[in-house]
């Protein structure tokens, strides 16, 4: 059974003639006390329907019996009749409203005894027929509870709360519906005046009944009696007054007013001494049933599992503080709010009936139980007020509804105003376990929330910091990789990148943008380009400078480095551009651009990266080595053929033929070719690498020095020079030429042109040509035609150098030739 039907059950035993039927509605019988016969009234679905019927009924017959007992006693009271009827003149209207929620048949009981001459208040008290069987202690009518039934005949005689006293005089009682308690009100000279006090009060209190059955379900006196009537006229006795305003301030237990308006219950499991969220309600009647109710649910567990001696030493030990506490009593037992909600009087009746049940004594009157269940209520308040203030958290929710989200969370940081034994009141965060605001109005727990903001930002501002402090930490620790490629020994492996690895996730060559003006912080992020993506496989910056490296070489513009890269598999060359001025975006602008240009005998670039201090270029590492390696014999140690060295020298000038004539208009020719820079291809075919890597302003090649012997070596191309860093580009082709045949290189100490113009001066040509190529019977012929195309590239005035085509094409003439010859020395062969 829930805990509403319980409360009915047991209101319906409180209702005079009402009864629970088998079938659970409510039955209401009434005796007929002319006929002295029972009759019955119905059955209803509410207790309360059913004592309306009967308390109807009642009056009805009330006012039948009037007259019968106007002539009854007309003897007896016939001198206060008349007062009376003097007194009614007096009582202005309202006060002889009737009471109770049975007013229309009681007005016109009033109305019948008013035309009567008879002051329907001057009636006499008598016994309700049927509650008379019963033995119950019920009020004659539904509000009036001064009116109380007894069974004292003498009472018969006397008028309501009049008394005559031996000296003759009139003393009026009334008794407090609030309190139960009878007050006098004084002793008059004559039963009017008496009368009349005893009217202005009981007036006082019937419209605080009223005011209970306006603001709730009709409620019988007995249960009004219990509630606070918050918002009625103050004119009763300063008592009254006192405890009213003492109840302001106090609160449902359990229950708390939030923000919104609704009502949160919440209560302290006296076993694990958790709280318990029991929901967000509407009204506060709702809040309290269900800490009532929950409160019960752990009584009960309490008492089961206490023994019933227990129960008994607990309870005369309760009854002993009953007594103590009886002083404060009336403040106790009307717990209501500021808004003036008030507890279900019906959830306190139960509790009353339950709060005997759990105290395990009889206790035999209604009042006795009243005043148990509050002294109870007291002892309960304190001990929940005392686990509120030492639960720190909210933990156990299993027993409430569920939250209304955000709005639950906020009452349980905000807090809950709290009562505190001692009266005061403070604001108590469920989730800080601290209270926010005390009766002071000290903002602690705001004090305590504002500082841990502060520490929550500063923490945040500490966060960042770190964050840019460590990609400052990663963009130096690339640095010092990039600059240990440089500065390393013969052969470096780069091993700890866990810096690059964290801040260069991403990042890398997979990127086809390309950063303009690249700042150093974002080194990893957008800096690092792959000019050809088809190439790259995924090819990640990170990777490349975690891959172990070797130094390949180191020239004037830098150094290479081999670099066996794990993911993807290849093997790379990888160049580190020093000191070259050249902006960014114009780097990127060049790569770009180069990477369009593509002849089989060029080595395209798989990647390159830019930041301002640094630039790389990325190329496929070539196995055969450079046409340098070759010419010393430092590759292989095998001969170099005189048709190799005439099919690199095709093969080079048909490239730069074909790079100088796309890059003419971009006014891009290589700027640093040399015979290091002639890399031999799987196929031992030649492939011109770092192509256009030189800007204008980095030219200090031996070339230019003859080029522009008066010149510094820092020069801006314009419209005008343009065309003679492309004859550049043929001086330097014809160096490579004179090596092809010379077998001898260029270098600081030997200026390989001259020394081929000064032999050839002396005409001892044969002693310009290498003699592994004399010794193989390489064609003289066809030397010396390859050794005039070299002369005429390496001529000092760039004007007089043949352009590039027509170099390739005065070595494609002699390559012809050589083939031809050897065809012909083939087929003789044969025919020998
Ligand atoms: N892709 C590559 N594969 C194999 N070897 C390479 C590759 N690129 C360059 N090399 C070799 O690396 C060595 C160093 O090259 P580097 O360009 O630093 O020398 P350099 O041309 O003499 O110097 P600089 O270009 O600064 O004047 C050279 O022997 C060159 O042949």
């Amino acid at each position: 059974m829930d805990s509403n039907s319980t409360v009915m059950d047991l209101h319906a035993t409180k209702f005079a003639g009402v009864h629970k039927r088998k079938c659970g509605k409510y039955g209401a019988a009434i005796k007929d006390p002319i006929k002295k016969k029972k009759v019955w009234l119905g059955s209803f679905k509410t207790a309360q329907e059913a004592s309306n019927a009967y308390l109807a009924k009642q009056s009805e017959f009330a006012a039948q019996l009037e007259p019968v007992k106007a002539n009854q006693d007309s003897s007896k009271s016939k001198s206060s009749a008349s007062a009376t009827a003097q007194l009614m003149q007096k009582i202005p209207s309202s006060l002889l409203k009737p009471q109770g929620s049975n007013s229309t048949n009681t007005t016109s009981a009033a109305e019948r005894s008013k035309a009567n001459g008879k002051n329907p208040f001057i009636r006499e008290i008598r016994k309700d027929p049927f509650q008379e069987k019963q033995g119950t202690r019920s009020s004659s009518d539904g509000c009036n509870s001064n009116t109380v039934t007894t069974s004292n005949t003498k009472a018969k005689i006397s008028l309501h709360g009049i008394r005559r006293q031996k000296n003759g005089k009139y003393g009026a009682v009334i008794r407090d519906p609030i309190s139960l308690k009878r007050i006098w009100l004084g002793t008059f000279d004559t039963v009017e005046e008496a009368s009349e006090a005893y009217f202005s009060y009981k007036s006082e209190f019937d419209k605080l009944c009223q005011l209970g059955n306006k603001e709730n379900k009709p409620k019988d006196c007995g249960q009004i009696q219990h509630e606070s009537p918050v918002g009625a006229s103050s004119s009763l006795d300063t008592a009254s007054v006192g405890r009213k305003k003492r109840h302001k301030t106090t609160h449902i237990i359990g229950v708390h007013k939030n923000k919104w308006g609704k009502y949160t219950s919440e209560i302290t499991n006296p076993i694990t001494k958790k709280k318990i969220w029991l929901g967000t309600f509407h009204t506060a009647e709702e809040a309290s049933r269900a800490y009532q109710s929950k409160k019960l649910e752990f009584q009960k567990l309490v008492s089961a599992k206490e023994p019933q001696s227990t129960n008994k030493q607990t309870h005369s030990k309760q009854h002993g503080k009953k007594k103590l506490v009886n002083g404060k009593q009336s403040h106790v037992n009307c717990e209501t709010f500021q808004s003036g909600q008030r507890i279900d009087s019906c959830e306190q009746s139960h509790s009353i009936s339950m709060t005997r049940n759990l105290l395990g004594t009889s206790l035999g009157t209604a009042e006795e139980a009243f005043h148990a269940y509050h002294q109870f209520k007291e002892f309960d308040f304190q001990c929940s007020t005392k686990a509120e203030l030492q639960s720190n958290v909210l933990t156990d929710s299993s027993g409430g509804e569920k939250k209304q989200e955000g709005q639950v969370d906020e009452d349980l940081w905000m807090g809950q105003w709290v009562q505190v034994p001692g009266g005061s009141e403070v604001k108590f965060s469920v989730k800080l376990g601290l209270p926010i605001i005390d009766n002071y109005g000290s903002l602690l727990g705001y004090i305590l929330i504002g500082l841990a903001l502060v520490v929550v930002i500063l923490l945040c501002i500490y966060r960042k910091r770190k964050q840019k402090q460590k990609k400052k930490e990663l963009s130096l620790e690339t640095m010092k990789k990039v600059a240990a490629f440089d500065h390393g020994s013969d052969r470096i492996t780069i091993t700890s990148m866990d810096q690059s690895k964290k801040g260069a996730s991403n990042s890398g060559f997979s990127s086809a943008a390309v950063s303009s003006d690249e700042s150093n912080t974002a080194i990893s992020q957008s800096l690092v380009v792959l000019t050809s993506p088809e190439m790259n496989n995924g090819l990640k910056f990170e990777n490349l400078l975690k891959a172990p490296a070797e130094l390949l070489g180191r020239g004037k513009h830098g150094s290479v480095y081999k670099v066996m890269c794990d993911n993807p598999k290849m093997t790379l060359a990888v160049k580190r551009i020093k000191d070259w001025s050249i902006s960014g975006s114009e780097f990127k602008k060049r790569m770009q651009k180069l990477d369009q240009i593509r002849h089989p005998n060029v080595l395209p670039a798989v990647a390159f990266y830019s930041s301002r201090q640094e630039k790389l270029l990325v190329y496929e590492y070539q196995n055969n080595g450079s046409l340098l390696q070759h010419l010393h014999g430092f590759q292989t140690g095998q001969t170099f053929h005189w048709s190799s060295r005439l099919s690199i020298a095709a093969g080079v000038a048909d490239a730069l033929a074909f790079m100088h004539q796309e890059l003419q208009h971009d006014r891009i020719p290589h700027g640093n070719l040399k015979s290091s820079n002639i890399l031999l291809n799987k196929n031992m075919e030649p492939c011109i690498t770092e192509y256009g890597l030189m800007s204008s302003a980095g030219i200090s090649t031996i070339q230019n020095q003859a080029q522009f012997p008066s010149s510094s070596n820092v020069f801006p191309i314009t419209d005008e020079n343009a065309e003679a860093l492309f004859k550049a580009d043929i001086y330097a082709f014809g160096v490579i030429m004179l090596e092809l045949l010379t077998g001898k290189v260029q270098n600081n100490g030997l200026n390989l042109a001259s020394w081929v113009v000064s032999v050839l001066r002396e005409e001892w040509t044969v002693e310009v040509f290498d003699r592994t190529l004399i010794q193989e019977g390489a064609s003289e012929e066809r030397m010396v035609n390859l050794l005039q195309v070299a002369v005429k590239c390496v001529n000092h005035s760039p004007e007089a150098r043949p352009s590039i085509n027509q170099v390739a094409l005065m070595i494609s003439t002699i390559r012809d030739e050589d083939d031809r010859s050897i065809d012909v020395s083939a087929s003789t062969s044969t025919v020998i």
